[in-house]
């Protein structure tokens, strides 16, 4: 179903409850990645051309509703207002007396920024009088939280059911990107799943087994699918109760003639430590003791090939301990040979993944980068956001 954008809504003279996604990471009080805040600028740009008073509302970290002094907005209020070269005014309560007048003083094209959500304990909630609340604020509400529309709290979700509503540009994006590469695939479509939690991503590998043509397994993650080949894998992270689901994927991928690579070479280190001693073995040789902590060269040729000969990838989750440098190659491998790749459409999932592209410095060189981890990999399992549920229909 489609849903309403902020191009159908007339917003002029209108007070417009905005929530967006800044929560960024900070280091010392100032912002150390500000792709998220730059992410929204498309939409607060918008409303404020169009003549809406602007009311922004995010959270930043996860302050379980008491007001933490390190996850104050004010240092994003500014970097905002440096991104627009246009002054933004911010409140440092999420409700009440001094919002209610900031809200009174806004003329036409004014934007203001609200204090961290999550320090009303109502949001997380969804409580139904915090949103109520909200939504006697303003006129219209709009959604251009990619990265929370997974979440069901007052700001992505509860406050929608009492106030016109659409998407902004920056959700709008990540579903038309996201839902064409999976609705209608360019082929061979290729998915390469890493990272470390194997529960996390069952999901999605369970539905990408439905669409894709290759399906590429790494990270911490593969060596529940190497035990289930049968093989030892010393002290590599395993999951214990999912060796029979990982071999039922595998038996899933062979019914659906999906491609199944997993690594055939590993880093191993005897220990979890930059500084461990560490060789690269083939993946029936891993002895007891060490732990297996990156895809080895072989694997990294295999995977890299496979990519090469793709239209379309979608990568989620690094191929190994990436933050360490000597386990930095097979996740370094995939990031290269998705730049390089100039016809294959490449999307990155969020989380680590875009943290390791952005790490390698090829940021610029994929095609997409979802501003959500933890929402792009429910869209891709099929799921419905909430966030985005809750918005009006055209
Ligand atoms: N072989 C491995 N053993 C242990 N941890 C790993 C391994 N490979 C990758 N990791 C870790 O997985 C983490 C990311 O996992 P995850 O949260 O599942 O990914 P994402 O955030 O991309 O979804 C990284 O911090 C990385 O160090
Ligand atoms: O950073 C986020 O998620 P992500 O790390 O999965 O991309 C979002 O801002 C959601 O935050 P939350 O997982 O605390 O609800």
């Amino acid at each position: 179903m489609k849903k309403k954008s902020i191009r159908d809504l007339d917003v002029k003279g209108k007070k417009i409850f905005c929530r967006v996604d800044f929560n960024v990471p900070m280091n010392d009080g100032t912002i150390a990645d500000d792709t998220r805040i730059r992410a929204a600028l498309p939409t607060i740009r918008h409303l404020s051309e169009h003549g809406a008073m602007i009311i922004l509302a995010s959270h930043m970290g996860r302050p379980k509703g008491k007001v933490v002094e390190e996850l104050r907005l004010a240092p994003v209020a500014k970097k905002l207002e440096d991104l627009l070269g246009k002054e933004v005014r911010y409140s440092e309560e999420v409700i009440g007396e001094d919002v209610k007048e900031k809200i009174a003083g806004l003329k036409e094209g004014d934007i203001l920024l609200l204090e961290n959500v999550r320090f009303h304990p109502g949001e997380e909630k969804n409580d139904e009088e915090l949103a109520k609340a909200f939504a006697g604020l303003v006129d219209l509400y709009v959604n251009d939280a990619f990265g929370t529309a997974h979440r069901a709290h007052v700001s992505t979700e509860g406050v929608a059911k009492y106030l016109p509503s659409a998407a902004g540009f920056l959700i709008e994006k990540e579903l038309e990107v996201l839902g064409n590469a999976l609705s209608d695939p360019a082929r061979p479509f290729t998915a390469i799943i890493g990272g470390a939690k194997v529960k996390d991503k069952i999901g999605v590998i369970d539905n990408l087994l439905d669409k894709v043509d290759n399906l590429i397994i790494g990270g911490g993650l593969a060596f529940t699918f190497v035990k289930a080949q049968g093989y030892e894998i010393g002290d590599s992270l395993l999951e214990e109760d999912k060796i029979e689901l990982a071999k039922s994927f595998m038996e899933k991928a062979e019914r659906n003639g999906v491609k199944f690579y997993l690594p055939i070479d590993a880093v191993v280190a005897d220990s979890f430590s930059e500084k461990a001693n560490s060789q690269v073995v083939d993946i029936n040789n891993i002895s007891d003791g060490w732990l297996a902590l990156d895809i080895g060269p072989k694997t990294a040729d295999l995977y890299r090939n496979v990519i090469k000969e793709s239209n379309l990838v979608i990568w989620n989750g690094p191929m190994g301990v990436f933050e360490m440098e000597p386990f930095a190659q097979g996740t370094n491998a995939v990031a290269e040979a998705l730049a390089k790749a100039g016809d294959t459409y490449s999307i990155i999932g969020g989380g680590d993944s875009a943290r390791a592209v952005e790490h390698f410095g090829l940021s610029d060189q994929m095609d997409h980068i979802s501003t959500g981890g933890g929402a792009s990999l429910e869209f891709m399992e099929g799921k419905d956001l909430p966030g985005i549920a809750a918005l009006d229909e055209k």
